[in-house]
């Protein structure tokens, strides 16, 4: 089980001392690019990743709510991204963009808004490592867990299990220390947390929190 912190919820004027905060505990370093578009907001691009890269060697997990990812999946893969997941959403070729996020020996997701049913994965599955279920709405941090979305996570996993495939289930929005514990039972490996991890006084002592509710 990896923990993702997302510095959506960190201090952007002072985004390299918020991830010196978590550096050594996190698994993964969670990135959300928004586009005013794709979501109603707008966050931050691949020059700001560029950066990041210079000064951290955790695992760069690029979350893209943007519109015509294609555009964009070069530079990010560039930027030093490790994982670079796009919307079903918004992808008319996701085959193609898939293939276009491997091609730049990157490892591929997939994310699904929360009305957006596990079906329509149905064709790609095989050819993805990491599944996001998003949990929230995207677009903000500091939203409630949509509690019906476990029963998704659940049905993903036994997919996963029925087809003999080793995606990673990655699960994203709403997460604290009180619920993380029900989305791993449900079949998660990667939990995201923005606001539980980095509203909290001590982002790196939250991160241990979150192992020890997951344990308990
Ligand atoms: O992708 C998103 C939001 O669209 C997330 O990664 C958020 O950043 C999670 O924040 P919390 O819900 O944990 O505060
Ligand atoms: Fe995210």
């Amino acid at each position: 089980m990896k923990i993702a912190p997302s510095i959506l919820s960190a201090n952007f004027a002072n985004l390299l001392e918020d991830v010196k905060k978590i550096e050594k505990d996190a698994d993964l370093l969670h990135i959300d690019v928004m586009d005013g578009h794709f979501v109603p907001n707008i966050t931050i691009g691949p020059v700001v990743v560029k950066s990041l890269r210079k000064f951290f060697s955790l695992p760069f997990d690029v979350h893209l709510m943007i519109e015509n990812p294609d555009l964009y999946i070069e530079e990010f893969a560039n930027s030093g991204a490790d994982i670079i997941t796009v919307h079903q959403e918004a992808c008319i070729h996701l085959h193609r963009t898939i293939q276009k996020i491997k091609g730049y020996g990157k490892k591929a997701g997939v994310s699904l808004n929360p009305a957006t049913s596990l079906e329509t994965l149905k064709y790609i599955l095989q050819d993805v490592d990491m599944v996001l279920i998003m949990t929230v709405n995207p677009g903000f941090g500091g939203q409630k867990f949509i509690d019906s979305m476990l029963k998704k996570i659940e049905e993903l996993n036994k997919l996963r299990e029925t087809l003999k495939l080793d995606f990673k289930i990655e699960v994203d929005g709403g997460i604290n220390i009180h619920n993380v514990k029900e989305v791993v039972r449900a079949g998660a490996d990667i939990i995201v947390a923005g606001s539980a991890i980095f509203d909290s006084s001590n982002p790196a002592q939250t991160i241990k929190e979150f192992r020890e509710a997951i344990e308990k």
